[in-house]
């Protein structure tokens, strides 16, 4: 799809929305390729692409430096960009001038913002300027520290009540798709049928109106730990490991380059230059 607009057209339609995360042009084109819905430019990319230990060191500039590399790759899917971790906390003024900035250079159609409380007037302020927003609830990775670490969301009463309710206030103040992380099921499910806006669930069970899963997660790309919520349906990591040992082989043992690989120059010329002979070096 290319715009959000069609996201709540999937839903009455009750096609399952695919979304990816994707941080860089070949990822993003890949995506496209594969019929991808729309793609997440995550700050998860501070995680599996920059090597952090959480997503809290990933800054604007990070998120519009990968975010424009995925608009390259993908120019005819709808592509959402996470805001990063404290991007939208201080204050009305300075959040509306970062997300215009993040929409104006990054190519974003969408932007994502965690959690509600007073994030619940960052939506309804962000859509009224004309920045489409995706909600995310649940586990919010930017609040892993307060949370106590990446940890499923909603198991007691109190707090699945809660989610339920921030649920409906990110539709009421005007969100357009609302991710949820590592929340049961069964309160995805039922959350997803209280509201008019698509869900979109990471370890959230097959009652979302969509699924998002991690680009290096689903492939087996990279080293980091994956979550149970995450199917691998491809190894790269493995062959892309031999590639490089396999070329790391051929260059010790000579095998590469081969004369394929290889530029010659015309005998004549070298018979003019050298007199035939490449000297040796002095
Ligand atoms: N590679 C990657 N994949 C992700 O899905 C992802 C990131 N990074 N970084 C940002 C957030 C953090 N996420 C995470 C990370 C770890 C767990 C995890 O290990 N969860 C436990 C659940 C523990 C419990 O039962 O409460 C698990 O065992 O899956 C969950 C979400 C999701 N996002
Ligand atoms: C896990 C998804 C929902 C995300 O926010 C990210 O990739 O940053
Ligand atoms: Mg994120």
């Amino acid at each position: 799809m290319k715009s959000t607009t069609e996201f709540q057209q999937f839903k009455r339609e009750q096609r399952k929305i695919v979304m990816v995360t994707a941080y860089d042009y070949p990822g993003a084109r890949y995506a496209e390729a594969a019929g991808a819905d729309t793609i997440l430019v995550g700050d998860s990319l501070g995680m599996v692409v920059l090597g952090y230990d959480s997503t809290v060191p990933v800054t604007v500039d990070d998120m519009v430096h990968h975010a424009k590399a995925a608009r390259r790759g993908a120019p005819a899917t709808c592509i959402v960009v996470d805001m990063p971790f404290g991007s939208y906390h201080a204050g009305l003024e300075s959040t509306t001038r970062c997300a215009v900035d993040m929409m104006q250079r990054s190519g974003a159609d969408a932007l994502k913002v965690e959690g509600a409380g007073e994030v619940i007037d960052v939506i309804r302020r962000l859509t009224h300027v004309g920045i489409p927003v995706v909600a995310h609830l649940g586990l919010t990775p930017q609040s892993a520290a307060v949370l106590g670490g990446y940890k499923v969301q909603g198991r007691d009463t109190a707090a699945a009540q809660q989610i339920m309710n921030d649920a409906l206030a990110c539709e009421a103040a005007g969100a357009c798709a609302l991710v949820l992380e590592c929340v049961p099921q069964q309160l995805a499910t039922r959350i997803s049928a209280q509201l008019a806006i698509p869900t979109i669930g990471i370890g959230a069970g097959p009652g979302t109106d969509g699924q998002v899963l991690v680009f290096h997660d689903l492939l087996g790309y990279g080293s980091h730990r994956v979550p149970k919520f995450v199917q691998q349906f491809a190894d790269i990591g493995t062959p892309l490991q031999a590639g490089l040992a396999a070329y790391a082989d051929a260059v010790r043992s000579g095998a590469f380059p081969a004369e394929a690989h290889t530029y010659n120059i015309d005998d004549s010329v070298l018979e003019r230059i050298y007199g035939g002979i490449v000297p040796a070096a002095s």
